[in-house]
């Protein structure tokens, strides 16, 4: 794509602009020459060329250079349109590489003066940025509140169909799912007509796996299927990658092990090491779903750990993203109680000088005001510390439930094995999975569903002990830790919550019928590593589905120990209680 013919210097710097990604080589000629050219060029034109320079070492992987670059371009251009790119240019970059305080305070920072920029294009990039990173953070609402800004400034065009794609990605992502689907085949129809491919792509991957999630599995598949062609070709590996995985999880619902496992090893093939994504730790998943299937349980116990500790990657990269976001968020208000504080200094100091013949009466005012500004500063440490508090607490429970998370119940889960494994007194893992749960959704509404999640966790609680550790691990899916128990302890109190559970709700809740399958493992035959117990647990609990759900089975070791032992009260207790 050559430039035209007696182009004027801004208008070969708007060309280079525009073909930097296209044809990278072209751009890089272009570059050499300008750069050749420069000692006539405007001021305006130099601040752009050294924006293409640091925008260059972006692509060529050089971030450390570019770095420096664009903090330069930053600190001293006095085009408010060029630091803006170089901004947004250096937030995308920190974010890449996992710098996610620094990204955030540098997205602050050109948020900030955001307003005072009219440069259409230079807003899209800092909008388009920030929607992205905040969505990372799990700030939904700010990200679709970007997306829309992008959408308002465009009625047409590349940044209208990224805007219109970014918008139905955090839409889906915050669960607004009312008319999504129209929504975001508006954003693939726009993004289509200018061509713009990948996004279209990128929308129709959400749109399949909300397909997925609603188990309409057909027409996630053939979405797939027919998009997978052009994906493979864009050289963007973390598209296909969520493509694959998708599959994967189509075929494995359609029963389909062999191609579901074919998509899911090359998920696990194409992560880059040490990197922990959601893909991944899904793959690990089903890998695990499938050996354990064809009855390799070793084979699934090592998918197994390889899905725990990539899932706990994933969560810790998550709650990095969360957290780096909330202490920037802090820090920036902090500044402004900080400039408020200097403020009202300064009308002290106003206020004396007025008042100066009048002593008296200007101590008292002075004691008065400077109590004002303790008692600000005080409320804000107040609010600092709460928010803090609070959100530390969100980092850690479930949002529909209240309990722990997955992420914390591992924690929790891991310190209670520690502790009982230095005294060597048992412990055993409860899994606890809903029945049917996706019927229970289709027939009744998804709210009901909910409401029967929150049920089940209510009548676990009433029998839970102080020091046993209950969490969400799943969607319908929950454990208990029970330490300082015995099997037969655990096996009991697994029974009364499954009676619970199946009992007919009272009349103030809906009447939606539960039952709820329970998979136990003990330290005894599992010794005090998590992921053992959770294998062990699991496999029981596969059982007792596969037997007919509505049950409390043990994992085998512990049912062979048991039926070897003659003095244990086995089959008085499974008779009693219907244990399998
Ligand atoms: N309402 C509601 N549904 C959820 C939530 N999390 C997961 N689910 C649904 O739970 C269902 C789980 O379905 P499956 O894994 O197929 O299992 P199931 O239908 O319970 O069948 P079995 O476990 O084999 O008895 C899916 O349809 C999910 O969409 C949630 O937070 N709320």
């Amino acid at each position: 794509m050559a430039a035209p013919a007696n182009s004027n210097t801004s208008e070969l710097l708007a060309h280079a602009d525009a073909i930097k990604t296209v044809d990278n080589e072209a751009f890089a000629k272009l570059l050499a020459q300008l750069e050749k050219d420069s000692a006539t060029f405007s001021t305006e034109e130099r601040w752009q060329l050294r924006y293409l320079e640091a925008w260059e070492e972006v692509y060529v992987g050089n971030f450390a250079k570019a770095q420096l670059q664009l903090g330069t371009i930053i600190r001293e251009t006095p085009i408010d349109r060029i630091r803006m790119h170089a901004s947004a240019t250096l937030v995308n970059i920190l974010g890449y590489s996992h710098r996610y305080e620094d990204a955030y305070t540098q997205l602050d920072q050109a948020l900030d003066q955001l307003p005072r920029v009219s440069d259409k294009d230079a807003r899209f990039h800092v909008l388009g940025e920030a929607s992205q990173l905040l969505a990372g953070a799990g700030q939904y609402d700010l990200a679709a509140n970007y997306a829309d800004q992008i959408v308002a400034d465009y009625k047409e065009g590349r940044p209208r169909c990224i805007g219109m794609y970014l918008k139905s990605h955090a839409d889906f992502l915050r669960g607004h799912l009312d008319s999504w689907n129209e929504h975001a085949q508006q954003a693939i129809e726009a993004c289509v007509k200018v061509s713009e491919n990948l996004f279209a792509d990128a929308a129709r991957q959400d749109v399949a796996s909300l397909a997925i999630r609603q188990n309409r599995t057909k027409d996630a598949l053939s979405l797939l299927e027919r998009s997978y062609p052009s994906v493979i070709k864009y050289q963007y590996p973390e598209l296909v990658t969520e493509y694959d995985v998708l599959l994967a999880q189509a075929y494995w619902q359609m029963d389909d092990a062999y191609h579901a496992e074919g998509f899911a090893l090359k998920t696990v093939d194409a992560a880059q090491k040490g990197e922990y994504t959601e893909p991944l730790a899904t793959a690990y998943r089903l890998l695990y779903q499938i050996e354990r299937e064809r009855g390799n349980l070793r084979g699934a116990l090592a998918y197994h750990e390889k899905y725990l500790e990539a899932d706990k990657g994933r969560l810790d990269d998550v709650r990095e993203k969360a957290l780096a976001y909330q202490f920037v968020k802090q820090q920036v208000e902090a500044k402004k109680v900080e400039l408020d504080k200097l403020n009202k200094k300064n009308q002290i100091l106003q206020l004396q000088q007025a008042l100066g013949h009048k002593e008296v009466e200007t101590s008292r005012l002075y004691i008065a005001l400077l109590l004002t500004v303790l008692a600000s500063i005080g409320f804000w440490l107040y609010r600092l510390k709460r928010s803090q508090l609070r959100f530390m607490r969100l980092a850690r429970r479930d949002g529909l439930t209240g309990i722990f998370n997955r992420q914390h119940f591992v924690e929790e889960t891991e310190q209670a094995l520690r502790y009982v494994a230095k005294s060597l007194r048992g412990a055993c893992l409860i899994l606890i999975d809903l029945d049917h749960f996706k019927t229970i959704n289709d027939t009744y509404g998804h709210v009901a569903g909910d409401n029967a999640l929150k049920r089940t966790v209510l009548i676990c609680q009433q029998h839970l002990h102080s020091g046993d550790v209950f969490g969400r691990i799943g969607g319908e899916e929950f454990g208990i830790l029970l330490p300082e128990c015995t099997l037969i302890q655990a096996l009991e109190r697994a029974e009364r919550i499954r009676l619970a559970v199946q009992a007919v709700p009272d009349s103030e809740t809906e009447q939606v019928p539960l039952t709820a399958s329970f998979g136990i493992a003990s330290t005894t035959h599992y010794g005090y590593h998590l992921r053992h117990l959770l294998v062990a647990a699991d496999d029981a609990l596969y059982r007792a589905k596969r037997d007919g759900r509505n049950r409390v089975v043990m994992s085998m070791n512990e049912r062979s120990s048991f039926a070897a032992d003659r003095r244990t009260s086995y089959d008085t207790v499974a008779n009693k209680s219907g244990f399998r």
